[in-house]
Protein backbone atom coordinates (compact mmCIF):
# COMPACT_ATOMS: atom_id res chain seq x y z
CA UNK A 1 0.00 0.00 0.00
CA UNK A 2 1.41 3.41 -1.01
CA UNK A 3 0.67 6.31 1.31
CA UNK A 4 0.15 9.61 -0.50
CA UNK A 5 -0.22 13.03 1.08
CA UNK A 6 -1.61 16.12 -0.66
CA UNK A 7 -0.21 19.51 0.39
CA UNK A 8 -2.72 21.48 -1.73
CA UNK A 9 -6.16 20.74 -3.06
CA UNK A 10 -5.69 18.38 -6.01
CA UNK A 11 -8.59 17.87 -8.44
CA UNK A 12 -10.68 14.77 -7.67
CA UNK A 13 -10.45 13.66 -11.32
CA UNK A 14 -6.75 12.97 -10.64
CA UNK A 15 -7.00 11.55 -7.14
CA UNK A 16 -9.80 9.18 -8.20
CA UNK A 17 -7.41 7.48 -10.63
CA UNK A 18 -5.52 5.97 -7.71
CA UNK A 19 -6.14 2.27 -7.37
CA UNK A 20 -6.68 0.14 -4.26
CA UNK A 21 -2.95 -0.02 -3.47
CA UNK A 22 -2.98 3.75 -2.79
CA UNK A 23 -4.20 5.48 0.34
CA UNK A 24 -4.55 9.23 0.84
CA UNK A 25 -3.27 10.03 4.33
CA UNK A 26 -2.49 13.02 6.51
CA UNK A 27 0.68 11.88 8.24
CA UNK A 28 4.44 12.47 7.99
CA UNK A 29 5.88 9.16 6.77
CA UNK A 30 4.46 8.94 3.28
CA UNK A 31 5.69 7.42 0.02
CA UNK A 32 4.47 10.20 -2.22
CA UNK A 33 3.47 13.85 -2.07
CA UNK A 34 1.16 15.71 -4.47
CA UNK A 35 1.12 19.50 -4.37
CA UNK A 36 0.61 22.74 -6.27
CA UNK A 37 2.29 25.91 -4.91
CA UNK A 38 2.83 24.78 -1.29
CA UNK A 39 6.35 25.81 -0.23
CA UNK A 40 8.20 22.64 0.78
CA UNK A 41 11.55 24.26 1.55
CA UNK A 42 11.16 24.22 5.34
CA UNK A 43 9.71 20.73 5.44
CA UNK A 44 11.65 17.70 6.67
CA UNK A 45 11.58 15.03 3.98
CA UNK A 46 10.68 11.67 5.51
CA UNK A 47 12.98 8.74 4.69
CA UNK A 48 9.95 6.93 3.32
CA UNK A 49 9.43 9.53 0.58
CA UNK A 50 9.99 8.25 -2.98
CA UNK A 51 8.29 10.83 -5.18
CA UNK A 52 6.86 14.34 -5.31
CA UNK A 53 4.30 15.24 -7.97
CA UNK A 54 3.88 18.95 -8.72
CA UNK A 55 0.48 19.40 -10.37
CA UNK A 56 1.72 22.40 -12.35
CA UNK A 57 4.81 23.78 -14.05
CA UNK A 58 6.97 25.80 -11.63
CA UNK A 59 9.05 23.81 -9.14
CA UNK A 60 10.71 26.69 -7.28
CA UNK A 61 8.55 25.76 -4.25
CA UNK A 62 10.27 22.36 -3.99
CA UNK A 63 13.80 21.72 -2.58
CA UNK A 64 15.02 19.92 -5.70
CA UNK A 65 18.64 19.37 -4.58
CA UNK A 66 17.55 17.98 -1.22
CA UNK A 67 15.13 15.65 -3.00
CA UNK A 68 17.79 14.46 -5.48
CA UNK A 69 20.21 13.66 -2.67
CA UNK A 70 17.58 11.52 -0.94
CA UNK A 71 16.65 9.77 -4.19
CA UNK A 72 13.24 11.46 -4.29
CA UNK A 73 12.04 11.88 -7.86
CA UNK A 74 10.26 15.20 -8.48
CA UNK A 75 7.74 15.35 -11.31
CA UNK A 76 5.90 18.29 -12.83
CA UNK A 77 3.22 18.44 -15.52
CA UNK A 78 4.64 20.38 -18.47
CA UNK A 79 2.04 22.21 -20.52
CA UNK A 80 -0.95 20.91 -18.55
CA UNK A 81 -1.99 24.39 -17.39
CA UNK A 82 -0.49 26.40 -20.28
CA UNK A 83 -3.81 27.25 -21.92
CA UNK A 84 -5.25 28.54 -18.65
CA UNK A 85 -2.26 30.84 -18.19
CA UNK A 86 -2.29 31.93 -21.85
CA UNK A 87 -5.91 33.07 -21.59
CA UNK A 88 -5.19 35.14 -18.47
CA UNK A 89 -2.09 36.66 -20.09
CA UNK A 90 -4.25 37.82 -23.01
CA UNK A 91 -6.64 39.38 -20.48
CA UNK A 92 -3.54 40.93 -18.86
CA UNK A 93 -2.48 42.47 -22.18
CA UNK A 94 -5.85 44.21 -22.44
CA UNK A 95 -5.80 45.24 -18.77
CA UNK A 96 -2.33 46.71 -19.33
CA UNK A 97 -3.58 48.73 -22.31
CA UNK A 98 -7.02 50.07 -21.51
CA UNK A 99 -7.68 51.25 -17.95
CA UNK A 100 -10.38 48.63 -17.51
CA UNK A 101 -9.62 48.11 -13.81
CA UNK A 102 -9.74 51.85 -13.00
CA UNK A 103 -12.85 52.29 -15.12
CA UNK A 104 -14.76 49.45 -13.49
CA UNK A 105 -13.84 50.74 -10.02
CA UNK A 106 -15.09 54.22 -11.03
CA UNK A 107 -18.30 52.84 -12.57
CA UNK A 108 -19.05 51.10 -9.27
CA UNK A 109 -18.98 54.51 -7.52
CA UNK A 110 -21.90 55.66 -9.69
CA UNK A 111 -24.28 53.36 -7.85
CA UNK A 112 -27.38 55.18 -6.52
CA UNK A 113 -26.92 58.10 -8.96
CA UNK A 114 -30.21 57.14 -10.64
CA UNK A 115 -31.04 58.70 -14.00
CA UNK A 116 -27.75 60.64 -13.90
CA UNK A 117 -25.67 57.49 -14.47
CA UNK A 118 -25.66 57.48 -18.32
CA UNK A 119 -24.73 61.18 -18.40
CA UNK A 120 -21.95 60.70 -15.83
CA UNK A 121 -20.62 57.70 -17.76
CA UNK A 122 -20.30 59.73 -20.95
CA UNK A 123 -18.69 62.64 -19.09
CA UNK A 124 -16.19 60.49 -17.19
CA UNK A 125 -15.14 57.87 -19.74
CA UNK A 126 -12.32 59.87 -21.33
CA UNK A 127 -10.31 59.44 -18.10
CA UNK A 128 -9.94 55.76 -18.85
CA UNK A 129 -8.94 55.71 -22.53
CA UNK A 130 -6.02 53.51 -23.55
CA UNK A 131 -4.36 52.20 -26.73
CA UNK A 132 -5.29 49.16 -28.78
CA UNK A 133 -2.88 46.23 -28.93
CA UNK A 134 -3.25 45.69 -32.70
CA UNK A 135 -0.10 46.82 -34.53
CA UNK A 136 1.93 47.09 -31.30
CA UNK A 137 4.97 44.93 -30.58
CA UNK A 138 4.91 42.20 -27.94
CA UNK A 139 8.18 40.77 -26.66
CA UNK A 140 7.81 37.23 -25.29
CA UNK A 141 10.65 36.12 -23.02
CA UNK A 142 10.67 32.33 -22.74
CA UNK A 143 9.10 30.29 -25.53
CA UNK A 144 8.03 27.18 -23.65
CA UNK A 145 4.53 25.77 -23.24
CA UNK A 146 3.00 29.12 -22.23
CA UNK A 147 5.19 31.56 -24.18
CA UNK A 148 4.48 29.82 -27.50
CA UNK A 149 0.70 29.93 -26.95
CA UNK A 150 0.82 33.60 -25.92
CA UNK A 151 3.00 34.52 -28.92
CA UNK A 152 0.70 32.77 -31.39
CA UNK A 153 -2.51 34.32 -30.02
CA UNK A 154 -0.97 37.79 -29.84
CA UNK A 155 0.00 37.41 -33.50
CA UNK A 156 -3.56 36.46 -34.41
CA UNK A 157 -4.77 39.59 -32.57
CA UNK A 158 -2.71 41.71 -34.95
CA UNK A 159 0.38 42.29 -32.80
CA UNK A 160 3.95 42.11 -34.05
CA UNK A 161 5.60 39.46 -31.91
CA UNK A 162 9.25 39.00 -30.99
CA UNK A 163 10.46 35.99 -29.04
CA UNK A 164 13.61 35.37 -27.01
CA UNK A 165 14.60 31.93 -25.73
CA UNK A 166 18.19 30.73 -26.11
CA UNK A 167 17.16 27.24 -24.94
CA UNK A 168 14.00 26.78 -27.02
CA UNK A 169 12.97 23.11 -27.41
CA UNK A 170 12.41 21.53 -30.80
CA UNK A 171 8.71 21.03 -29.96
CA UNK A 172 8.27 24.71 -29.08
CA UNK A 173 10.03 25.76 -32.27
CA UNK A 174 7.65 23.54 -34.28
CA UNK A 175 4.61 24.98 -32.51
CA UNK A 176 5.58 28.62 -32.91
CA UNK A 177 3.85 30.54 -35.69
CA UNK A 178 6.31 31.22 -38.52
CA UNK A 179 5.61 34.91 -38.34
CA UNK A 180 7.05 35.29 -34.81
CA UNK A 181 10.41 37.05 -35.13
CA UNK A 182 13.40 35.75 -33.20
CA UNK A 183 15.42 38.12 -31.04
CA UNK A 184 19.06 37.14 -30.68
CA UNK A 185 19.43 39.00 -27.42
CA UNK A 186 17.21 40.09 -24.59
CA UNK A 187 18.30 43.69 -25.15
CA UNK A 188 17.21 43.52 -28.81
CA UNK A 189 13.72 42.36 -27.75
CA UNK A 190 13.43 44.95 -24.97
CA UNK A 191 14.42 47.82 -27.29
CA UNK A 192 11.54 47.09 -29.68
CA UNK A 193 8.69 45.92 -27.45
CA UNK A 194 5.68 48.02 -26.43
CA UNK A 195 4.64 45.11 -24.20
CA UNK A 196 6.97 42.60 -22.52
CA UNK A 197 5.70 39.29 -21.13
CA UNK A 198 7.77 36.89 -19.01
CA UNK A 199 7.42 33.11 -19.39
CA UNK A 200 10.62 31.69 -17.91
CA UNK A 201 11.11 29.60 -14.75
CA UNK A 202 12.45 31.28 -11.61
CA UNK A 203 15.97 29.87 -11.31
CA UNK A 204 19.30 31.46 -10.31
CA UNK A 205 19.92 32.60 -13.91
CA UNK A 206 16.56 34.39 -14.25
CA UNK A 207 16.21 35.87 -10.74
CA UNK A 208 15.84 39.65 -11.03
CA UNK A 209 16.31 39.50 -14.82
CA UNK A 210 14.12 42.60 -15.23
CA UNK A 211 16.23 45.17 -13.40
CA UNK A 212 17.28 48.83 -13.78
CA UNK A 213 19.75 48.06 -16.57
CA UNK A 214 17.21 46.05 -18.58
CA UNK A 215 14.44 48.60 -17.97
CA UNK A 216 16.73 51.28 -19.40
CA UNK A 217 16.87 49.24 -22.66
CA UNK A 218 13.07 49.37 -22.92
CA UNK A 219 10.89 51.86 -24.75
CA UNK A 220 9.31 54.66 -22.74
CA UNK A 221 5.81 53.77 -21.49
CA UNK A 222 6.47 50.04 -21.85
CA UNK A 223 3.92 47.69 -20.27
CA UNK A 224 5.26 44.60 -18.48
CA UNK A 225 3.35 41.41 -17.76
CA UNK A 226 4.59 38.89 -15.21
CA UNK A 227 2.57 35.69 -15.03
CA UNK A 228 5.66 33.63 -14.15
CA UNK A 229 7.09 34.48 -10.70
CA UNK A 230 7.56 37.66 -8.64
CA UNK A 231 11.32 37.09 -8.25
CA UNK A 232 11.97 37.59 -11.99
CA UNK A 233 11.62 41.35 -11.51
CA UNK A 234 13.85 43.49 -9.30
CA UNK A 235 10.99 45.16 -7.47
CA UNK A 236 12.79 48.29 -6.22
CA UNK A 237 13.99 49.04 -9.77
CA UNK A 238 10.49 48.40 -11.07
CA UNK A 239 8.95 50.73 -8.47
CA UNK A 240 11.30 53.51 -9.59
CA UNK A 241 10.46 52.96 -13.27
CA UNK A 242 6.73 52.94 -12.54
CA UNK A 243 6.99 56.12 -10.50
CA UNK A 244 8.90 57.91 -13.29
CA UNK A 245 6.47 56.70 -15.97
CA UNK A 246 9.19 54.79 -17.86
CA UNK A 247 7.05 51.71 -17.25
CA UNK A 248 3.40 52.59 -17.83
CA UNK A 249 1.88 49.48 -16.29
CA UNK A 250 2.95 46.28 -14.55
CA UNK A 251 0.49 43.39 -14.49
CA UNK A 252 1.46 40.60 -12.11
CA UNK A 253 -0.05 37.27 -11.09
CA UNK A 254 2.29 37.27 -8.07
CA UNK A 255 1.49 40.26 -5.86
CA UNK A 256 3.24 40.94 -2.60
CA UNK A 257 3.22 43.76 -0.04
CA UNK A 258 5.64 45.81 -2.20
CA UNK A 259 3.80 45.51 -5.53
CA UNK A 260 0.43 46.08 -3.87
CA UNK A 261 1.70 49.52 -2.82
CA UNK A 262 3.12 50.53 -6.23
CA UNK A 263 1.15 52.78 -8.54
CA UNK A 264 0.11 51.57 -12.02
CA UNK A 265 0.32 47.95 -10.96
CA UNK A 266 -2.48 45.49 -11.58
CA UNK A 267 -2.34 42.65 -9.08
CA UNK A 268 -4.03 39.35 -9.84
CA UNK A 269 -3.98 36.75 -7.04
CA UNK A 270 -2.09 33.92 -8.84
CA UNK A 271 -5.04 32.84 -10.97
CA UNK A 272 -3.12 31.71 -14.09
CA UNK A 273 -3.76 28.00 -13.61
CA UNK A 274 -6.96 28.34 -11.61
CA UNK A 275 -9.38 26.98 -14.20
CA UNK A 276 -11.22 23.68 -13.85
CA UNK A 277 -9.60 22.52 -17.08
CA UNK A 278 -6.02 23.23 -15.96
CA UNK A 279 -6.61 21.87 -12.49
CA UNK A 280 -7.94 18.59 -13.89
CA UNK A 281 -5.21 18.31 -16.56
CA UNK A 282 -2.48 18.86 -13.99
CA UNK A 283 -3.96 16.50 -11.40
CA UNK A 284 -4.51 13.69 -13.91
CA UNK A 285 -1.00 14.02 -15.33
CA UNK A 286 0.65 14.26 -11.90
CA UNK A 287 -1.21 11.23 -10.53
CA UNK A 288 -0.54 9.11 -13.64
CA UNK A 289 3.19 9.92 -13.51
CA UNK A 290 3.38 9.25 -9.77
CA UNK A 291 1.58 5.90 -10.11
CA UNK A 292 3.77 4.77 -13.04
CA UNK A 293 6.81 5.51 -10.88
CA UNK A 294 5.47 3.82 -7.74
CA UNK A 295 4.00 0.78 -9.53
CA UNK A 296 6.52 0.23 -12.34
CA UNK A 297 9.57 2.41 -11.59
CA UNK A 298 9.09 4.38 -14.83
CA UNK A 299 9.97 8.08 -14.88
CA UNK A 300 8.15 10.63 -17.07
CA UNK A 301 8.56 14.41 -16.74
CA UNK A 302 10.90 14.47 -13.78
CA UNK A 303 12.86 17.63 -13.19
CA UNK A 304 15.69 15.92 -11.28
CA UNK A 305 15.97 12.30 -12.49
CA UNK A 306 16.17 11.03 -16.09
CA UNK A 307 13.25 9.74 -18.16
CA UNK A 308 13.07 5.95 -18.06
CA UNK A 309 10.45 3.52 -19.34
CA UNK A 310 10.55 -0.30 -19.15
CA UNK A 311 6.76 -0.68 -19.21
CA UNK A 312 5.18 -3.16 -16.81
CA UNK A 313 7.45 -5.81 -15.30
CA UNK A 314 6.89 -9.34 -16.66
CA UNK A 315 10.05 -10.82 -15.11
CA UNK A 316 10.23 -12.31 -11.61
CA UNK A 317 11.46 -9.11 -10.01
CA UNK A 318 12.23 -5.46 -10.71
CA UNK A 319 14.56 -3.25 -8.72
CA UNK A 320 15.12 0.51 -9.05
CA UNK A 321 18.33 2.22 -7.99
CA UNK A 322 18.65 6.02 -7.73
CA UNK A 323 22.28 7.06 -7.69
CA UNK A 324 24.91 9.64 -8.45
CA UNK A 325 25.99 10.03 -12.06
CA UNK A 326 29.58 8.85 -11.50
CA UNK A 327 31.79 6.12 -13.05
CA UNK A 328 31.48 2.41 -12.11
CA UNK A 329 27.88 2.61 -10.90
CA UNK A 330 26.51 0.19 -13.51
CA UNK A 331 29.37 -2.25 -13.02
CA UNK A 332 29.09 -2.06 -9.22
CA UNK A 333 25.33 -2.63 -9.34
CA UNK A 334 25.49 -5.53 -11.81
CA UNK A 335 28.43 -7.11 -9.93
CA UNK A 336 26.46 -6.96 -6.66
CA UNK A 337 23.63 -8.84 -8.38
CA UNK A 338 25.94 -11.35 -10.09
CA UNK A 339 27.68 -12.07 -6.76
CA UNK A 340 24.28 -13.18 -5.44
CA UNK A 341 23.74 -15.32 -8.53
CA UNK A 342 20.98 -13.04 -9.80
CA UNK A 343 20.54 -13.03 -13.58
CA UNK A 344 19.48 -9.77 -15.25
CA UNK A 345 16.61 -10.07 -17.74
CA UNK A 346 16.51 -6.43 -18.81
CA UNK A 347 17.91 -3.14 -17.62
CA UNK A 348 18.12 0.60 -18.33
CA UNK A 349 20.62 3.11 -17.02
CA UNK A 350 19.96 6.80 -17.66
CA UNK A 351 21.40 10.01 -16.32
CA UNK A 352 20.38 13.64 -15.95
CA UNK A 353 23.07 16.09 -14.88
CA UNK A 354 24.43 14.87 -11.50
CA UNK A 355 21.89 12.09 -11.01
CA UNK A 356 21.22 8.71 -12.58
CA UNK A 357 18.73 5.88 -12.42
CA UNK A 358 19.09 2.17 -13.06
CA UNK A 359 16.02 -0.02 -13.48
CA UNK A 360 16.65 -3.77 -13.60
CA UNK A 361 14.38 -6.75 -14.25
CA UNK A 362 15.74 -9.94 -12.73
CA UNK A 363 14.95 -13.65 -12.92
CA UNK A 364 14.88 -14.34 -9.17
CA UNK A 365 13.10 -13.01 -6.13
CA UNK A 366 14.77 -9.93 -4.64
CA UNK A 367 15.69 -10.44 -1.00
CA UNK A 368 16.56 -7.90 1.74
CA UNK A 369 20.12 -9.16 1.53
CA UNK A 370 20.38 -8.02 -2.12
CA UNK A 371 18.79 -4.66 -1.34
CA UNK A 372 21.32 -4.08 1.45
CA UNK A 373 24.24 -4.94 -0.86
CA UNK A 374 23.00 -2.38 -3.40
CA UNK A 375 22.40 0.27 -0.73
CA UNK A 376 25.98 -0.17 0.47
CA UNK A 377 27.42 0.88 -2.93
CA UNK A 378 28.93 4.35 -2.69
CA UNK A 379 26.84 6.82 -4.69
CA UNK A 380 23.57 4.89 -4.32
CA UNK A 381 20.93 7.05 -2.60
CA UNK A 382 17.84 4.85 -2.87
CA UNK A 383 16.95 1.28 -3.70
CA UNK A 384 13.36 0.26 -4.30
CA UNK A 385 11.97 -3.19 -4.89
CA UNK A 386 9.21 -2.65 -7.43
CA UNK A 387 8.25 -6.35 -7.72
N1 LIG B 1 0.67 32.14 -13.26
C1 LIG B 1 0.52 30.84 -13.14
O1 LIG B 1 -0.42 30.33 -12.56
C2 LIG B 1 1.54 29.94 -13.76
C3 LIG B 1 2.84 30.33 -13.87
N2 LIG B 1 3.76 29.52 -14.45
C4 LIG B 1 5.14 30.02 -14.54
O2 LIG B 1 5.48 30.11 -15.91
C5 LIG B 1 6.75 29.53 -16.11
C6 LIG B 1 6.83 29.00 -17.53
O3 LIG B 1 5.90 27.93 -17.66
P1 LIG B 1 5.92 26.99 -18.95
O4 LIG B 1 5.87 27.80 -20.19
O5 LIG B 1 4.87 25.96 -18.72
O6 LIG B 1 7.36 26.34 -18.79
P2 LIG B 1 8.32 25.74 -19.91
O7 LIG B 1 9.36 24.99 -19.19
O8 LIG B 1 7.51 25.04 -20.95
O9 LIG B 1 8.96 27.04 -20.60
C7 LIG B 1 9.95 27.82 -20.03
C8 LIG B 1 10.82 28.34 -21.16
O10 LIG B 1 11.73 29.31 -20.63
C9 LIG B 1 12.94 29.18 -21.35
N3 LIG B 1 14.02 29.82 -20.63
C10 LIG B 1 14.71 29.36 -19.55
N4 LIG B 1 15.63 30.26 -19.17
C11 LIG B 1 15.51 31.31 -20.02
C12 LIG B 1 16.19 32.55 -20.14
N5 LIG B 1 17.16 32.88 -19.29
N6 LIG B 1 15.82 33.40 -21.13
C13 LIG B 1 14.83 33.07 -21.99
N7 LIG B 1 14.17 31.89 -21.94
C14 LIG B 1 14.50 31.03 -20.96
C15 LIG B 1 13.10 27.68 -21.53
O11 LIG B 1 13.99 27.37 -22.59
C16 LIG B 1 11.67 27.26 -21.84
O12 LIG B 1 11.43 27.23 -23.23
C17 LIG B 1 6.85 28.45 -15.02
O13 LIG B 1 8.19 28.13 -14.72
C18 LIG B 1 6.12 29.08 -13.87
O14 LIG B 1 7.05 29.82 -13.08
C19 LIG B 1 3.43 28.32 -14.97
C20 LIG B 1 2.14 27.87 -14.90
C21 LIG B 1 1.10 28.60 -14.20
O1 LIG C 1 2.10 25.73 -12.46
C1 LIG C 1 2.62 26.75 -11.97
O2 LIG C 1 3.83 27.03 -12.07
C2 LIG C 1 1.78 27.71 -11.28
O3 LIG C 1 2.22 28.78 -10.93
C3 LIG C 1 0.38 27.34 -10.95
O4 LIG C 1 0.34 27.30 -9.56
P1 LIG C 1 -0.96 26.69 -8.83
O5 LIG C 1 -0.99 25.23 -9.19
O6 LIG C 1 -2.14 27.44 -9.36
O7 LIG C 1 -0.72 26.93 -7.37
Amino acid sequence: MFKIKTLNKIAAEGLNLMEDNYQLVDEENVDGILLRSYKMHDMDLPDTLDAVGRAGAGVNNIPIDKCSEKGVVVFNTPGANANGVKELVIAGLLLASRDIVGAVKWADTLCEKGDEVPKMVEAGKSNFAGPEIKGKTLGVIGLGAIGVLVANVAKSLGMKVLGYDPFISIDSAWNLSRSIRKSDSLEDLLAQADYVTLHVPLIDATKGMINKEKIECMKDQVRILNFSRAGLCHEDDLAEALASGKVARYVTDFPNEKTLHMSNVICIPHLGASTPESEVNCAVMAVRQLMDYMDNGNITNSVNYPACDMGVCHATGRIAVNHKNVPYMVSNITKALADKNINIADMINKSKKDWAYTLIDVESTITDDIVNELKAIEGVVKVRVIK
